[in-house]
């Protein structure tokens, strides 16, 4: 059985404490993970304040740049090893994880040691009083150990999005993978290894939130920033804990995001971005579209063609050619979901298409595995259309104009993400600028330059992540005056 380890000052550290890892495409137990306690965060990050005193905190910026190109370059080299790593955690179409989360997982240290080596930082002359001159300029310190808290829908791609930055920042980071998901993160312990990034600036600790590694790392005092990705109501419980030290927190949250397709977008694009947008990564995606708002002249033309889309994807294991959609996370995730299917029923809904489970064979059955599903009918203050599910799944409602679009986009108390599909100009500037997100996408969903702002308003998110962004948050600035 595998075993996966923490990873503590360049060593992989058994606890003896397990539990169970399992593959959600059949629900198998694939390998036993060490659980980290108080004993194994106070090591790590005892050994990541000694890290940052030692090599690490001396290091150049451009020899940390040349060290994170190594990493990339060493997730390149072992690409299939990661690759089965996150396939066999996720469950997740293997066209998906090759084509992004694994080519992201390595991109994420090359961007942020390419913009750590040429962002500048501002400076200022100004007159004094005596007649004199100063100049002030400001330079950038890492903010220290910084606990990295993941979730498991994009797991390499996520976690390393938030390592990239720190490491390139001069950080040292302690990283939590979600309890489903702990593979990806324990390799690249290994990777670190093999490149030469020293010990305790990477580490890995393994467990659950509350009363678990999750929770240890978030109250220890040596932890200087957290940063976190995962439920709203779990960043209120990391709020809470970071709260003691006055210590920084970077969020990003849940969403219940909306899609507006206007009469005179492109009909096929709108129709392919939407399947996109509800369904990819089996609706596992912050940014995923749960409501649709569509104007009514397209709407019944728009609902059959959703329908024809969704019912044309293959639900099915990663290894199967031509699959679309994985299973669900884990048995309690599909549970959830399901739950949400029966709610909406409940509530009055006409189901398009999907609704419940596909016919699974063999090994398979056990696989969390639901079907795409569409609904129709509802009020706004249904439970579907109100909460985020997660799941492969939206609610489609006619519009009548565009600032009716825009309400509708805007009741709720989230505000991640929306995609808006309209071949008009002045409409897509107009509804980029009225919906109170932190991403809005025209004619397109989950396009990604990551140079530019990545994060979420109202209880989607604290804080913006990306480009000089990440910058922001995995430093401290300092400003000195310099009297002439
Ligand atoms: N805004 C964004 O960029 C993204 C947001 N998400 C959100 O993440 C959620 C799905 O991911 P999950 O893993 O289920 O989220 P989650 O919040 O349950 O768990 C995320 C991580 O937090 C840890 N954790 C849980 N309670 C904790 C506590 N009290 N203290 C410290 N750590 C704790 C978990 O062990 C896990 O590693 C969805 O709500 C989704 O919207 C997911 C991806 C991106
Ligand atoms: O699921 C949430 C999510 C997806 C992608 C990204 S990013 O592309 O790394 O910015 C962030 C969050």
């Amino acid at each position: 059985m595998k075993q996966f380890h923490n990873f503590i000052n360049g060593e992989f550290v058994a606890t003896g404490k397990t539990f169970e890892n399992r593959a959600p495409a059949n629900n198998r137990v694939i390998g036993l993970v060490h659980e980290a306690g108080q004993s194994e965060v106070d090591a790590a990050v005892a050994a990541a304040h000694a890290a940052l005193k030692g090599e690490w905190g001396r290091m150049s910026v451009v020899r940390r740049a040349e060290l994170l190109h190594a990493v990339a370059d060493e997730i390149h080299r072992r690409f299939d090893e990661f690759l089965e790593a996150e396939l066999a955690d996720t469950g997740k179409p293997r066209s998906l994880a090759s084509h992004i989360d694994i080519p992201r997982g390595a991109a994420n240290f090359k961007i942020f040691a390419d913009i750590v080596k040429n962002v500048p930082t501002e400076s200022f002359q100004m007159a004094t009083p005596d007649g004199g001159t100063a100049i002030s300029y400001a330079v950038r310190s890492p903010l220290g150990v910084v606990g990295v808290i993941c979730p498991w829908n994009l797991p390499l791609l996520l976690m390393t999005w938030k390592v990239g930055p720190a490491l390139a920042c001069g950080n040292a980071v302690i990283v939590k993978p979600s309890e489903e998901t702990p593979a990806t993160a324990t390799l690249l312990g290994e990777v670190m290894n093999a490149v030469g990034i020293p010990k305790g600036v990477y580490q890995v600790l393994h467990g659950f939130g509350p009363g678990s590694a999750g929770e240890f790392i978030t109250k220890h005092l040596g932890v200087n920033g957290i940063t976190f990705t995962g439920e709203t109501r779990t960043g209120e419980a990391i709020m809470a804990a970071a709260a003691k030290g006055v210590r920084p927190v970077s969020f990003e949250l849940g969403g219940k995001n909306a899609g507006i397709v206007f009469a005179d977008a492109d009909f096929e694009k709108a129709v392919a971005g939407i399947t996109r947008s509800a369904f990819e990564n089996c609706g596992q995606v912050c940014l995923g579209t749960e409501r649709v708002y569509v104007q009514r002249p397209i709407f019944e033309k728009f609902v059959a063609a959703l329908k024809a889309s969704a019912e044309g994807l293959k639900v099915g294991p990663s290894h199967e050619p031509g699959v679309n959609l994985g299973p669900l996370i884990s048995a309690e995730h599909k549970e959830k979901v399901l739950g949400y299917y029966a709610k909406a029923r409940a509530e009055g809904a006409t189901v398009v298409t999907g609704g419940g489970v596909p016919e699974m064979k063999g090994e398979f059955a056990e696989g969390h595995f639901v079907l795409p599903t569409i609904w129709i009918g509802l009020p706004e203050s249904a439970a579907v259309i109100r909460e985020e599910i997660f799941g492969p799944c939206c609610h489609i409602a006619p519009f009548d104009t565009e600032e009716e679009a825009i309400a509708l986009a805007n009741a709720t108390d989230y505000g991640l993400a929306t995609t808006v599909w309209t071949q008009d100009l002045g409409t897509a500037h107009r509804v980029a600028a009225a919906i109170d997100v932190g991403l809005c996408w025209i004619n397109s969903w989950f396009l990604r330059d990551l140079r530019t702002a990545f994060g979420g308003s109202k209880a989607s998110g604290i804080g913006r992540e990306g480009g000089v962004h990440s910058l922001e948050f995995y430093t401290e600035l300092r400003n000195v005056m310099v009297k002439l």
